[in-house]
């Protein structure tokens, strides 16, 4: 029986997560989980999958779980309650779902506790990934990816030395504006930027996949992942997301990895590697029905984040934190209707401008520059 700790069990990957558990129960136990303010699905899923540990992101939601289930569960909040909820004793495992660079220090601290870590949470990586990727080395503890794109390339590898790796290809869909010119997006709303094609996606990573910093973040992740230079790191648009990444190898053969756009088949295969488990639920995927798959070029000039992301990843140091804390925060000022679209693109730019970069900053730089940069931003929006 894996026993696994979940940190953002009411969102998009923590409810798909728990799927995931749902259909292998004779596999995997939840044993914590986190949310943050939506109280009422954590009930259900408390009552349905009775973790020992409970966190929630405020005192007044610990209080009502706390009046609900008496001593039957551990309630707590706040960043000391993510941390307990990802170095649980009794976990094996900890899938990381929270939204934002609030997964950072639970994922250390999950490290340091030698538990393995499934990692969807991208702006962890992006905004420390020296920190993370360094410290999983030290502890010996494997960083499982499950970004679809991530764990495309991880599958396609099998285990293959980076040595061997000619380039890695990231696939994208382009999101909802793709077919959108860049005078057209000066017009668009913030419904319109919530269809996402092909994924159903929590709210956040809905807006950065129709800015493409989605990908952005992605190649960042990429890098800290399989420790892969940025001029090795290629992003290709592919309207369908069939094709989820590719890895092409030095003696010119390309392996990609294919499937309906479902997260369940990812989350899966970082709890179950190296083996796999049937799955009884989800689509085949079935090509003849498609017909065609389409691919297209990036252009850098279009998609102006993904340059400002390639850039702000090859400096390095604390140019990544820097881009994902303004991008946390212009996101959720769009999502509150206080910006348009394109002046999210327009704040990260000079948010990076600004900034004096520090090569390898402390954890205690990157949360003081992470804060400052969320302060700039709130600023200038509110
Ligand atoms: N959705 C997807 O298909 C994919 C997502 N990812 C990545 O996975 C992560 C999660 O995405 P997704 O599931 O879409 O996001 P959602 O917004 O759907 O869910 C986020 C989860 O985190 C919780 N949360 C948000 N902010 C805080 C906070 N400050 N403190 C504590 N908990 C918090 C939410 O709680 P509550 O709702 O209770 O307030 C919720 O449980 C992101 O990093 C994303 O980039 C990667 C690949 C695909
Ligand atoms: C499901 C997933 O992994 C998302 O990151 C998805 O890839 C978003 O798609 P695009 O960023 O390609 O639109
Ligand atoms: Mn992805």
């Amino acid at each position: 029986m894996k026993k696994i700790a979940l940190l953002g069990s009411t969102g998009s990957i923590g409810t798909q997560t728990l799927d995931v558990i749902r259909e292998h129960s004779e596999h995997f136990q939840l044993v914590s989980m986190s949310i943050g303010h939506n109280i009422d699905l954590a009930k259900k899923q408390i009552h349905e999958f009775q973790p020992e540990v409970v966190s929630v992101a405020d005192k007044e939601s610990m209080h009502k779980l706390q009046v609900e289930f008496g001593d039957k569960v551990k309630v707590l909040c706040g960043e000391e309650g993510l941390i307990e909820v990802a170095t649980i004793e009794s976990a094996d495992v900890l899938v990381n779902a929270v939204l934002g660079s609030v997964g950072l220090q639970p994922t250390l601290a999950a490290i340091e506790a030698k538990k393995q870590i499934a990692i969807a949470n991208k702006e962890t990586l992006v905004t420390a990934g020296h920190l993370v990727t360094k410290a999983a080395k030290i502890h010996n503890v494997p960083l499982l990816p499950v970004d679809s794109e991530h764990s495309a390339i991880f599958q396609a590898l099998n285990g293959e030395n980076h040595e061997q790796i000619e380039q890695i290809i990231l696939t994208a869909s382009g999101g909802s504006f793709r077919d959108l010119s860049r005078e057209e997006l000066k017009h668009v709303t913030l419904e319109a930027a919530l269809k996402h094609p092909n994924w159903s996606m929590g709210a956040k990573i809905t807006i950065d996949s129709a800015t493409m910093m989605n990908k952005g973040l992605e190649v960042i992740e990429a890098h800290w992942l399989f420790d892969i230079p940025y001029s090795h790191i290629d992003v290709l648009l592919h309207k369908e997301s069939i094709i989820h990444s590719m890895v092409e190898f030095v003696d010119k053969s390309v392996i990609a990895q294919l499937g309906t756009p479902d997260m369940r088949v990812p989350i899966q295969y970082a709890l179950t590697y190296p083996k796999r488990l049937e799955r009884k639920t989800g689509d085949r995927l079935k090509l003849w029905e498609l017909g065609a798959l389409h691919f297209q070029p990036l252009d850098l000039e279009r998609y102006r984040m993904m340059a400002l992301a390639y850039e702000a990843g090859k400096i390095g140091g604390s140019m990544p934190t820097v881009l994902n804390a303004a991008n946390e925060e212009a996101v959720s000022a769009f999502l509150s209707k206080k910006i348009d679209f394109l002046s999210i693109e327009r704040l990260i730019e000079q948010a990076l401008e600004h900034h004096d970069v520090i090569k390898e900053p402390t954890l205690d730089e990157i949360v003081e520059i992470d804060q400052r940069i969320r302060d700039l931003i709130h600023s200038k929006v509110n």
